[in-house]
């Protein structure tokens, strides 16, 4: 077997599913959860990933090897907070398999590791660096409260031009939000609805 590396993460889950949100909505992809996340969003929906000593490390090696074995191109690298651990090694050797390698990323540290997506999802909790604000494939701006679409706007006022815009209803409060987000998206065309469609297929 080819050594990849011994480096190794914590990894919470990982899962083989359909990406449900953003521009890759729909698309066969390998999910790597790590663990680990310093920024706090009180409506988080993977609590249970903060905490990075509770997840077992696992090497480079041992992940390309159970990737590797699903026809999907996409792998998206998500937690917890991925960018808080230097990637390059992990997204190198997922290249080296033939991958195409998304992150989910809240921006708050600088990434090391050259993906081919970066989806950016500021929060209010803790502040981006600026980098994150050239990466960004697409913003991702989850939608908890009807002033968030202010923040929102902020936030698109900073990223690249190439950016795909997204609005995203936090879970708990999409019945109550969605009729004024679908509004929003109507009146602003800048923007793009992006649902948890994992969530409404009850798959992870
Ligand atoms: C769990 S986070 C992990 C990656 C990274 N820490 C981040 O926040 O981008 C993955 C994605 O789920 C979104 N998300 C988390 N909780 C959510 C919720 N309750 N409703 C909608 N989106 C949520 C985040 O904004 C992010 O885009
Ligand atoms: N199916 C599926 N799609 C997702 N897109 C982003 C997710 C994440 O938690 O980062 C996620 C997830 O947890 N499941
Ligand atoms: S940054 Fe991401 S993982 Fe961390 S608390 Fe917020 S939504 Fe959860
Ligand atoms: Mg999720």
């Amino acid at each position: 077997m080819t050594q990849y590396s011994s480096a190794s993460y914590p990894v919470m889950e990982h899962f083989y599913t359909i990406q449900g949100e953003g521009k890759y909505t729909g698309t066969s992809a390998y999910f790597i959860r790590l663990g680990g996340c310093d920024v706090g969003c009180v409506w988080c929906d993977v609590k249970e990933s903060w905490d990075a000593d509770i997840h077992p490390k696992m090497t480079v090696d041992e992940l390309i090897t159970v990737v590797a074995q699903y026809p999907g191109e996409l792998v998206v690298i998500t937690g917890g907070e991925p960018a808080m651990y230097d990637l390059s090694v992990l997204v190198d050797a997922l290249h080296s398999i033939g991958k195409y390698v998304a992150i989910e990323t809240s921006g708050t540290s600088p990434l090391v590791g050259a993906v081919d997506w970066y989806t950016f999802s500021p929060k209010k909790f803790k502040s981006p660096v600026d980098e994150a604000y050239n990466k960004a494939s697409e913003l991702k701006i989850v939608i908890f409260h009807q002033s968030d679409l202010k923040w929102a706007e902020e936030h698109s006022l900073k990223v690249n031009d190439a950016c795909v815009l997204y609005l995203q209803p936090e879970w708990s409060k999409r019945e109550q939000l969605l009729p004024t987000i679908i509004e929003y998206v109507k009146n602003h065309p800048k923007w793009k609805i992006s649902l948890q469609t994992h969530k409404y297929l009850e798959i992870p």
